[in-house]
């Protein structure tokens, strides 16, 4: 029997594909979107420009950015059948399972302008991302003022896809700072690399099957947390240290011996400062100086003692919980908040998958009994 060299757990340092996307320097803590830096991108570009370059590989002229933003815009509408859907869940659906499931739901109600809703071409795939980007952000906004027993809002094609949003979750229209702190939000999620929801959306993908089943198993994969759903974990971990009146720094120590994670701590590749916490981290700070509240200041000094405990730095997901919070979000919509910018990542790298493709398909080292292993009959067992 031929055994195989043993993969690292959880494919530690294994490179799996080429793309052209998005590069990483963990040791220095340098995140580019097709080689922009991200400490560049997040004060002076948008969420609809960031997804641009994602999605063309190069920045968008001025025209060019005024048309991408009119048709993300103008994608913003949903099938009857997906509202009917979100106000028939059952009353303890969470945002996440709810957003799964309307993803999987979206491929059966291809609308006008796609020719074939199960082509893996690369217009059709392109027209998919418009229109997904703009109905992720719908369905979320949806559901929550479904489940409140509040009027779905109409979208606003004039606003910007940040801007939509929040209008939608909230049926006012938000502040400015609401909507920059949002915006740079979505820039700073939009993408990195082959994280495990990305990866999974390329397997899928690469199985020759849509894109709307590869950002459903995307959307699968974000929701756990020690992927996307730490950005919940983190706001509970603050909650429940604020409800017991603790001391925050002695309250993740005993978590700590009790061998505990730390949500929002960690990273498998950045072995510094991960440089979107550096952006949250930041927004958390002067929206806790506007509204006066407590959440940053209960964060920073968690992030200070893990850091010089554990040498462990905050990841995306620590400052993202608190920001959400003071924008009034709901702690539940921090996942798919999540979702709604991620999906340009997904959407790139299904577009990348599919226009160069080879099925992906790993071996495994066997680690089972002896082959050839004896069939004993039942009646003897
Ligand atoms: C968008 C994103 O996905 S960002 C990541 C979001 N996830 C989280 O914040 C969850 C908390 N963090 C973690 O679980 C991990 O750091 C991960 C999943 C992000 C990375 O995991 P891995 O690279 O597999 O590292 P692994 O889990 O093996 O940790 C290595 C060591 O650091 C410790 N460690 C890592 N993260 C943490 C943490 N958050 N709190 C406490 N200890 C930690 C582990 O216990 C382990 O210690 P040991 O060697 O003594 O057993
Ligand atoms: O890259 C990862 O493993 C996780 C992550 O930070 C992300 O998906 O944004």
């Amino acid at each position: 029997m031929t055994t195989m060299t043993a993969a690292p757990k959880g494919l530690e340092g294994i490179i799996a594909a080429n793309s052209g996307i998005c590069w990483i320097d963990g040791d220095a803590g340098v995140l580019s979107y097709r080689g922009i830096d991200i400490h560049e991108l997040a004060p002076k570009s948008t969420f609809e420009e960031v997804t641009y370059l994602l999605w063309f590989g190069k920045l968008p002229s001025k025209s060019e950015l005024a048309d991408f933003a009119k048709s993300l815009a103008e994608a913003r509408s949903l099938p009857p059948a997906v509202i009917e859907f979100l106000k028939t869940v059952p009353k303890d659906a969470t945002p996440m399972e709810v957003l799964r499931t309307a993803v999987s739901l979206l491929s059966m109600y291809p609308e006008g302008n796609d020719p074939d809703e199960k082509s893996v071409m690369h217009d059709a795939n392109v027209i998919k991302a418009f229109r997904l980007t703009a109905q992720i952000a719908m369905i979320v906004a949806a559901f929550d003022r479904i489940r409140k027993g509040k009027p779905v809002v109409e979208a606003d094609k004039s606003l910007s896809h940040a801007a939509n949003f929040l209008w939608m979750l909230n049926g006012e229209k938000p502040t400015e700072t609401a909507i920059r702190t949002f915006d740079v939000a979505l820039i700073l999620h939009a993408d990195h690399e082959l994280n495990a929801s990305t990866f999974a959306a390329r397997v899928i993908a690469a199985t020759l099957a849509d894109m709307h089943s590869a950002i459903t198993g995307a959307i699968g994969a974000l929701k756990g947390p020690l992927h996307g759903g730490a950005n919940e974990a983190t706001m509970r971990l603050l909650y429940a240290i604020d409800k017991a009146g603790a001391d925050p720094v002695q309250y993740v120590k005993d978590m700590l011996a009790r061998k505990e994670k730390i949500s929002g701590f960690g990273h498998r590749v950045y072995k510094t400062e991960d440089p979107r916490a550096t952006h949250l981290r930041k927004m958390s700070e002067e929206l806790s100086k506007s509204t006066g509240s407590k959440w940053y200041g209960m964060s920073r000094e968690i992030e200070l003692f893990i850091k010089n405990e554990k040498k462990l730095n905050a990841n995306v997901d620590f400052y993202s919980a608190s920001t959400y919070t003071m924008l009034g979000i709901d702690i539940d919509l921090f996942t798919p908040i999540f979702a709604i910018s991620r999906i340009s990542g997904w959407a790139a790298h299904v577009i990348e998958q599919h226009d160069d493709n080879r099925l992906i398909r790993p071996r495994a080292d066997y680690i089972g009994p002896e082959y050839p292993a004896t069939y004993i009959p039942i009646d003897q067992r």
